[in-house]
């Protein structure tokens, strides 16, 4: 099996990939899984082997996901396997923002040429002055992974803690510390919050949520932080917002060339998950994922297909991605019966548009039932796993 590399991942992860059975590397043109961290896909031409592609992270949104869907390749994303390094940036993100800190070492290394820095620093530094964090008000919109991590530890920190996620998981739930309020609307963390963090996905819904309407009933002067994705945010809007010094920040892991040179702006290149603790947990989980998958048929992680995991008990293995229409398994079942096999085991579930099949059975299959069942309407890939050994 070969998996295409595109963007540089932990060795940790890729040495997963045990050398007997698979081969790794940027080169092929033909190839049965990608591995990708932020590279974009949209306009990439799929080679006709590629059967899943693995974000080694948790946005998708570099991945034509409607695509794959229909052309029967599994995406599997990270789910929160670099939360915590994001979490230690926002919050790193929130004192740099609140204490001047950025403008204040530049202006100290601004004085390497006098003579006099330590009474220079003692006049300067009424200039710098910024408040502190504890007892206000912060904004977290979106409590998945990251979110409820951000939340947490910014109550720990003293601040006062507003939660917003109308879809929020029992998981999260759970996590989530009893004091952080829960928000039903969104307006609400817009109006009385000091300082608003954005952990939601970027998807048709969510792009441009933050846009003039939503910047204008804001407070005055207060820190926004963009740790999820640039698109989040209108830009035209958000500048004028910062020219009229309606908020006091904007920190962004998602800088474009025309927030550089907008004040009060402190701008980040992408480093949300670059800590080795998460480059290697979403190499690992990337590469495990893959894995299951190529070996195995099984799904887990997926953001365009359901969950299946069945341990493997009989010598074949067919895997079906079809459509999530009636008569499917029915059709199926009857060809092999047919020809009579017998189905040891079957696991099907749907998930919107598409389903996933797998079917066991010991009995022998031949290429062209294979192929009976590829022509049939509905189905989009079909796929047959040998396991010698079972
Ligand atoms: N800066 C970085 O390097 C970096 C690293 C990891 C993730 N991210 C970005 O952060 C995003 C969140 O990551 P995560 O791991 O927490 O994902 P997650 O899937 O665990 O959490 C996303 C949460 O957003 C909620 N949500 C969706 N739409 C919403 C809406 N309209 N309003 C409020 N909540 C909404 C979901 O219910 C979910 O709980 C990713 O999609 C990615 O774009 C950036
Ligand atoms: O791979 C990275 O460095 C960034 C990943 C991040 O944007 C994500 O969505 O997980």
């Amino acid at each position: 099996m070969r998996v295409k590399l595109l963007n540089k991942i932990s060795l940790h992860g890729l040495k997963r990939f045990d050398a007997e059975g698979y081969l790794y590397g940027e080169e092929f043109e033909e190839y049965d899984a990608i591995l990708v961290r932020s590279a974009k896909l949209h306009d990439m031409s799929f080679s006709k082997e590629l059967k899943c592609i693995a974000r080694a992270g948790a946005g998708v949104n570099n991945i034509p996901l409607d695509r794959c869907s229909e052309e029967g390749i599994v995406v599997f994303n990270t789910p929160g396997a670099n939360a915590n390094a994001v979490k230690e940036l926002v919050i790193a993100g929130l004192l740099l923002s609140a204490r001047k800190l950025v403008q204040g070492i530049n202006w100290v290394k601004s004085l390497c040429e006098e003579d006099d820095v330590a009474q220079l620093v003692e006049k300067g530094k009424a200039n710098f002055v910024g408040p502190e964090i504890a007892g206000k008000k912060l904004g977290v919109i979106g409590l998945g992974a990251i979110g409820v991590k951000v939340a947490n530890a910014a109550a720990a920190l003293d601040m006062e803690v507003y939660g917003y996620d109308p879809y929020i998981s029992v998981q999260a739930a759970w996590t989530l510390k009893a004091r952080i309020h829960h928000v039903k609307n969104v307006r609400q963390i817009f109006e009385e919050c000091d300082y608003i963090t954005l952990h939601v996905p970027c998807n048709e819904h969510t792009k441009g949520m933050i846009d003039a309407q939503a910047l204008s009933s804001m407070k005055e002067n207060v820190r926004l932080f963009n740790f999820a994705r640039g698109e989040l945010v209108d830009e035209n809007a958000l500048i004028e917002a910062l020219q009229a010094e309606k908020l006091a920040a904007y920190v962004t892991d998602f800088p474009s060339k025309h927030l550089l040179t907008v004040e009060r702006v402190i701008a980040l290149p992408h480093l949300g998950a670059s800590t080795p603790e998460s480059e290697d947990n979403c190499a690992l989980m990337a590469a495990d994922e893959i894995i299951e998958y190529l070996q195995y048929g099984n799904i887990k992680n997926s953001v365009n297909m359901p969950e299946v995991q069945m341990p493997q008990e009989a010598k074949y293995r067919i895997c079906i991605i079809n459509k999530n229409i009636p008569d499917m398994i029915s059709s199926v079942a009857a060809k092999l019966s047919a020809e009579g096999i017998n189905i040891e085991n079957m696991v099907s579930k749907g998930r919107g548009d598409y389903a996933y099949t797998i079917l066991e059975t010991n009995d022998e299959i031949s290429l062209e039932l294979l192929e009976r069942m590829r022509q049939r309407e509905g189905i989009v890939r079909v796929r047959i796993i040998v396991q010698d050994h079972v």
